[in-house]
């Protein structure tokens, strides 16, 4: 078990790199399935996550590599189309496996994904989006067998534009006989960067970044070369910190294209934020003040993934903010914990009150999932004392260690790995 140890109440100061995005590198992994041979995908995090889907595809049959933030993948030896129930549990995009493995060999037998727990997650969109395309879907216990002797185009209409079933559907289409369209899909950036790769390899695909996806079914696919696109939650993890603990960072390798909700936001909340090509600003050498309510919504509006951060910020405002979360039901764990750490935030229903105070305080607080866990990082980073932060597996699944991105900024924060004498010092 590890622990991250926060002396807080130094402003954070200075430049850093964003790595690449967790969320648009494991579908493209996924995606590679879809054409036989070599691909090289680069900017892939080096995450639990990404390591988890590496070791789903080396089940799978595929040769992989990691070298720093490259990814090799040779998927012309997959022996099997079923995924190991362990490896299926350990995260929400084992998902992404299904649409690539059923377009390519016709079956793929998976059980139900695991992921954050912040809500109930179902899965129907992705299946009911496959049986559109022509796939038979049995579910017996636990496992579910999907099979096609031919994938068909097809209309599909999303009930809700769910980021998943979007991206499984797409991946799946690809290879279906004719053309489909997707209503209401999500729109993302990181659809839009998976079928920028999907294109890459030859596929044919428009209007990624709108609510309809239009794909022209192609038989063959070739692998290639791909660059994910940059980390948006963690270039907001940083933005948010940096305005938290009333510091002055520099963030490289950004897109701000993709950070336009989170930048109005923090603008509104009175930070100061300089905007380059792929380079932010961030300063905040005052208090910052309550923003009247926020509502995470699908893409552009405010992102759930920002959430939890986002409240920190405002636990330390001027006055209340009200912050509405609309699309997970079980995302407000780190309510409790903040409120440990001497903030006023109330529940009521899908809408958090938050009310400003002018000092969190030190408390060891437990990560209960990976948005939350960086959440209460922030709120440590911010706190006058000290802070323990238990539970830092699940905040690995997102962020390459988060000690030393922060360190490098002027943090003092460590990681325990099981007992104080077997630490690891960043800063
Ligand atoms: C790896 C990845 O990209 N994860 C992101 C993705 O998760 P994920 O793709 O799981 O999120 P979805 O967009 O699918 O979920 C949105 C809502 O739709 C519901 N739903 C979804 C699918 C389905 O078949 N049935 C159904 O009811 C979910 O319970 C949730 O309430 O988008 C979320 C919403 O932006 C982000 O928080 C996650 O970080
Ligand atoms: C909820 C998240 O991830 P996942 O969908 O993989 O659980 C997240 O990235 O915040």
């Amino acid at each position: 078990m590890e622990k991250l140890v926060i002396e807080g109440g130094r402003p954070l100061q200075g430049t850093i790199e964003v790595h690449g995005s967790k969320n648009a590198a494991l579908p493209i992994l996924a995606a590679s399935i879809l054409a036989e041979g070599t691909h090289m995908i680069n900017n892939v995090p080096n995450l639990l996550d990404i390591h988890v889907m590496l070791s789903i595809l080396s089940a799978l049959g595929c040769r992989t590599e990691m070298r720093e933030e490259r990814v090799i993948i040779d998927t012309s030896t997959v022996t099997t189309s079923q995924i190991p129930e362990d490896l299926m549990g350990q995260m929400r995009s084992s998902i992404f496996l299904m649409g690539p493995l059923l377009a390519r060999f016709g079956r793929v037998t998976v059980t139900q994904p695991g992921g954050c727990a912040i809500g109930e997650r179902k899965i129907d969109l992705h299946l009911r989006g496959l049986e559109a395309l022509g796939a038979n879907i049995q579910i017996q216990g636990g496992t579910i067998h999907c099979t096609a002797d031919r994938l068909v185009g097809t209309e599909i209409f999303l009930d809700l534009p769910s980021v998943g079933a979007t991206e499984n559907i797409l991946m799946a289409a690809v290879r279906a006989e004719g053309k489909t369209v997707i209503y209401n899909a999500a729109r993302e950036p990181e659809i839009e960067d998976l079928q920028n790769y999907l294109n890459r390899m030859g596929a044919r695909v428009s209007g990624a970044g709108t609510s309809t996806i239009t794909v022209e079914g192609v038989e063959h696919l070739t692998p290639c070369q791909y660059t994910v696109i940059p980390d948006r939650i963690v270039s907001g993890t940083m933005m948010v910190a940096a305005a938290a603990t009333r510091g002055d960072v520099v963030l490289e390798g950004v897109n701000p294209e993709h950070l336009t909700t989170i930048t109005h936001v923090l603008r509104r909340a009175g930070v100061h934020i300089e905007v380059g090509d792929d380079i932010m600003k961030i300063s905040c050498p005052t208090r910052t003040r309550a923003v009247e309510r926020i509502v995470t919504q699908p893409y552009p509006a405010f992102p759930t993934d920002m959430q939890p951060q986002m409240m920190v910020l405002f636990s330390l405002s001027y006055g209340t903010s009200i912050i509405k979360e609309t699309i997970f039901e079980g995302r407000f764990k780190h309510v409790d914990e903040l409120n440990r750490m001497g903030a006023d935030i109330r529940v009521d229903s899908h809408s958090a009150f938050v009310r400003g105070v002018p000092r969190l305080y030190g408390a060891t607080v437990e990560a209960t999932d990976l948005r939350a866990g960086a959440a209460l990082v922030i709120a440590g980073l911010a706190a006058s004392g000290t802070t323990i932060v238990e539970q830092v597996h699940h905040i690995d699944r997102g962020y390459e260690r988060i000690e030393d991105m922060f360190a490098r900024l002027g943090a003092r924060i460590e990681r325990y790995t099981s007992s104080p004498a077997a630490k690891r010092v960043s800063g």
